[in-house]
């Protein structure tokens, strides 16, 4: 993807613990193996309102299997994921019905989510320039455009927590430019993201950057200094 990386933002500070009652998302010591395959060794983080985390890692280092933990899709073999409220997830393969339209995909959503109207999914629509396939099937939709769909069913019921697996994959640039203003719009109104990422200079925009590595999440160096909330 075109584009320039965002300027190097300083050191990290230590861990700074996020008090009780604060946090959207604490997880401690969780282990998941896939049979004799010991993919998470004792993974742990903490996010407080308002912080936009990233996690990167090797291929195959486990980051879906801790994305699917913390959505609740997969148990954990041991460990604790405490998360106070309701959570969006897009996992990094789209679950839409090809059959499907874009609009259908809202409404069912909307009833499982038990919302009032299709306004706020309308105005994510727009937002990432899907508005002209609302009345197209899936089926019939670019890998791109569905990603798009697959972040909108995520986000259109304002979760304080977004656990986004690789969210932009197959995004144009500009589309790319829309996800980071809305994921920006998003922290200052308090809502926490933790993204799955592998573009290498995405890395400067996060408040909290971890590592995934033989397991563990590590904190690394290329994150903003701390969550600083704005507004
Ligand atoms: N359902 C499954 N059954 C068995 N093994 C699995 C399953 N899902 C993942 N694995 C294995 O677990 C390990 C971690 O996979 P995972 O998809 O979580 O890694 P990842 O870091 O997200 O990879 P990538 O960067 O390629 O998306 C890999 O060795 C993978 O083969």
């Amino acid at each position: 993807m075109p584009g320039h990386p965002p300027p190097a933002l300083g050191p990290v500070p230590d861990e700074e613990p996020v008090p009780d009652g604060e946090f959207v998302l604490r997880v401690s010591d969780v282990h998941r193996a896939y049979g004799r395959n010991r993919v998470l060794r004792g993974a742990g983080l903490e996010l407080p309102a308002g912080c936009l985390a990233g996690i990167v890692g090797e291929n195959g280092s486990g980051k879906s299997t801790l994305l699917r933990v913390l959505a609740g899709r997969l148990r954990p073999d041991s460990g604790t994921v405490e998360c106070p409220g309701p959570v969006g997830y897009c996992p990094q393969e789209t679950v839409l019905n090809p059959a499907f339209t874009v609009d259908q995909h809202l409404e069912l959503f909307r009833v499982a989510y038990r919302l009032a109207g299709p306004d706020r999914a309308r105005e994510l629509l727009d937002m990432l320039r899907v508005t002209a396939y609302r009345h197209h099937r899936i089926g019939t939709l670019s890998g791109g455009t569905r990603q798009k769909l697959n972040l909108v069913l995520a986000l259109m019921h304002d979760p304080p927590l977004l656990l986004l697996d690789e969210p932009y994959q197959g995004f144009d640039w500009e589309a790319y430019q829309h996800f980071w203003e809305l994921a920006g719009e998003l922290r200052k109104a308090g809502r926490s993201f933790l993204v799955v990422s592998h573009i290498a200079y995405d890395t400067g925009r996060f408040d909290r950057l971890w590592r995934l590595e033989d397991g563990r999440l590590v904190r690394d160096e290329r994150s903003a200094p701390g969550p600083a909330p704005e507004g």
